[in-house]
């Protein structure tokens, strides 16, 4: 089934509207990662270091070479001006026209802790991509008649909250060409795997303080398995992400790519992941699928 033929769409128990549908024009730049300074371009070659739980750990080459960006054509991605946002839209756009065949409308399912930005970066692939845009909690919150997660989890318990959550996955998994952004806890159920593994999964692990400092600015009224906690916002956040990481980081591990916010900040020499933009995510996300589709056609 594929989602552009289908602008809202029933599935059995759950109400489904693709967003974001979007032609794209086809050019391609060669480069994989460049931070642009007049003309030169420096580049990140990646080097795969493979073993055997840590599917995707890189090994960062910084090389330098000249090059004209004058045949680009100008980035429909976002209207910031400053030179490097603009570079960072003109790869992102180019390396998705790259990706975006290889994929043969496989789905990709974004994973991570709560706060890892799922929804965010998922919502830049969807669009440059031309995939549409699904976030697995809004889906359950539309299937309990638009409860809130946070609701559910009162009204109903976890364990009520996770099967509507695998629900959600399995409708998703007959789909094509979804950009997914899943809950937080979705890796922690065996079946949940056996739908994500129709696409390609990919994990954005970000460092718990990070995301400790990000809830903490919204809130954790919306996440209630954080709310409980005694303490500042920050405090009970970094406490309780700790423990959920710990019981789960083996089954991140299980993503078919690991989008790493400490390795991208290392390549580009940054001293702090939070200075990270999204759209710098989204290239590196793009960057490791390719990877993993090498490796899976190898
Ligand atoms: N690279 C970034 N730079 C700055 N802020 C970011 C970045 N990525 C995400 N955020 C912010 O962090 C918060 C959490 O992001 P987001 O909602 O995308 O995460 P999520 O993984 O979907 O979370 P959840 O699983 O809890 O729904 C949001 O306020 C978002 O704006
Ligand atoms: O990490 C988790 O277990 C959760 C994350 C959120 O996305 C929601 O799915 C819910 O709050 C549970």
């Amino acid at each position: 089934m594929d989602a552009k033929v289908a602008q809202s769409l029933q599935l059995s128990c759950i109400w489904i509207n693709p967003e974001n549908i979007r032609t794209k024009p086809k050019d391609s730049l060669t480069f994989s990662r460049r931070l642009k300074e007049h003309q030169q371009v420096q580049v990140f070659a990646s080097t795969n270091l493979r073993c055997s739980r840590n599917k995707n750990r890189h090994r960062l080459l910084p090389l330098t070479v000249s090059c004209s960006l004058n045949n680009f054509p100008a980035s429909t991605l976002e209207s910031e001006s400053s030179p490097a946002s603009d570079d960072e839209a003109l790869i992102l756009k180019s390396k998705s026209q790259e990706i975006e065949p290889l994929l043969n409308g496989r789905c990709i399912y974004l994973v991570g802790m709560m706060g890892s930005g799922k929804t965010t970066i998922g919502k830049i692939l969807s669009e440059v991509l031309d995939y549409s845009f699904f976030d697995s909690d809004k889906l359950v919150e539309q299937a309990v008649q638009g409860t809130s997660v946070a609701e559910i989890f009162k009204l109903h318990g976890e364990t009520f909250f996770r099967q509507r959550e695998t629900d959600a996955l399995k409708e998703l998994s007959l789909m094509h060409r979804l950009v997914v952004s899943t809950g937080g806890g979705a890796v922690v159920r065996p079946i949940n795997w056996k739908y994500m593994n129709k696409g390609i999964s990919v994990w954005l692990d970000v460092p718990l303080e990070a995301l400790a400092q990000r809830i903490a600015a919204v809130g954790t009224h919306s996440r209630p398995l954080l709310h409980h906690e005694p303490g500042d916002a920050y405090t009970k956040a970094l406490k309780r992400l700790s423990t959920l990481f710990e019981q789960r980081s083996d089954a991140y591990e299980n993503a078919n790519a690991r989008v790493s916010l400490e390795n991208i900040a290392a390549k580009l020499g940054h001293n702090d992941v939070l200075s990270l933009t999204p759209n710098i995510i989204a290239i590196e996300a793009l960057e490791q699928i390719e990877t993993f589709l090498e490796e899976e056609s190898a």
